[in-house]
């Protein structure tokens, strides 16, 4: 079986700044993984080399076994789901709308005739939509719904072209912590669903590593730091170094993973 994304010696440059350097990884089907590390260490632009949005300045990237080719193509297979859209999302617009203009590659519809979804792409929204439990928010527009609300829908919209890989980028930034337990609560029933595509998750804590996101990347300063099962990468050294604070235990709780930092650290 290929590997979904390998990276085989990735570096990434921005001018004469390395942002990567010597990255390999390889995300196999079926695989949930989270990514962690310091502000600025490289997790989005490591997420946009290997959804194919950025060429690495050297080193290979892989997709499916092949060094791609067909961009287009490539990118309708890799959902996408990052802070930055939230902005660019028309307030008016429905969550049906909103979930159908994924299927025409936009976020959002212009409504300028030619392009507009079909009703085909329409009926299938509101499928997506019901399947991850957004039944009842269908109709609703953009500006009244809630954060969670916010990232199912764009997580709808994301699946509208039937990805591989779904990735989010902090999916629970801004959420309060009623509302990110809730979204967490979603998120690990869906990925009990068998037809739910491999998760790439990039996150700043350590606690919404859900059970069903076994493994971790860790990157710092543009390198992998660590990758493997969560719960043996993921220590209180390995915290300690990369967040300058003082991690003292980590607690497990249902499967997941609590790091308690001293007063002073934190
Ligand atoms: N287009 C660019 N031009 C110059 N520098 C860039 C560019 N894109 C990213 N960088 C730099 O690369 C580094 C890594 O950025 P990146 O956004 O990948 O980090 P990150 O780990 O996702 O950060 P955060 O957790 O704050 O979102 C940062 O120092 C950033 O300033």
């Amino acid at each position: 079986m290929n590997p979904l994304i390998e990276l085989r010696g990735v570096g990434y440059q921005q001018g004469q700044t390395p942002i990567l350097t010597g990255v390999d990884w390889r995300l196999m089907p079926g695989e949930h993984w989270a990514v962690l590390g310091p502000n600025g260490c490289g997790k989005t632009t490591l997420l946009r080399v290997a959804c194919g949005y950025e060429w690495p300045t050297s080193g290979k990237v892989l997709r499916g076994g092949q060094e791609l080719a067909d961009l287009t193509a490539l990118r309708s297979r890799m959902g996408w789901v990052g802070v930055e859209m939230l902005a660019r999302v028309p307030p008016d617009q429905s969550a049906l709308q909103i979930a159908a203009s994924g299927a025409i590659g936009q976020i959002g519809l212009r409504l300028i005739g030619q392009v507009d979804p079909t009703s085909s792409h329409y009926e299938q929204a509101e499928q997506v939509l019901r399947d991850i439990g957004c039944g009842a928010i269908v109709d609703s527009p953009w500006r009244v719904l809630s954060q969670g609300e916010r990232q199912k829908v764009l997580v709808a919209r994301a699946r509208m072209t039937d990805p591989w890989l779904l990735v989010l980028d902090e999916p629970c930034a801004g959420m309060d912590p009623g509302a990110r337990e809730r979204f967490l609560a979603w998120l690990e029933s869906q990925l009990r669903d068998e037809r739910s595509p491999s998760l790439l998750m990039v996150t700043h804590h350590v606690e919404e590593i859900m059970p069903g996101v076994e493994q971790t990347l860790v990157m710092d300063q543009g390198q992998i730091a660590a990758a493997g099962p969560t719960a043996e990468v993921v220590t209180e050294e390995l915290l300690s170094r990369l967040y300058g604070v003082r991690v003292e235990q980590i607690v497990h709780s249902r499967g997941r993973l609590w790091p308690v930092c001293s007063a002073a650290g934190c």
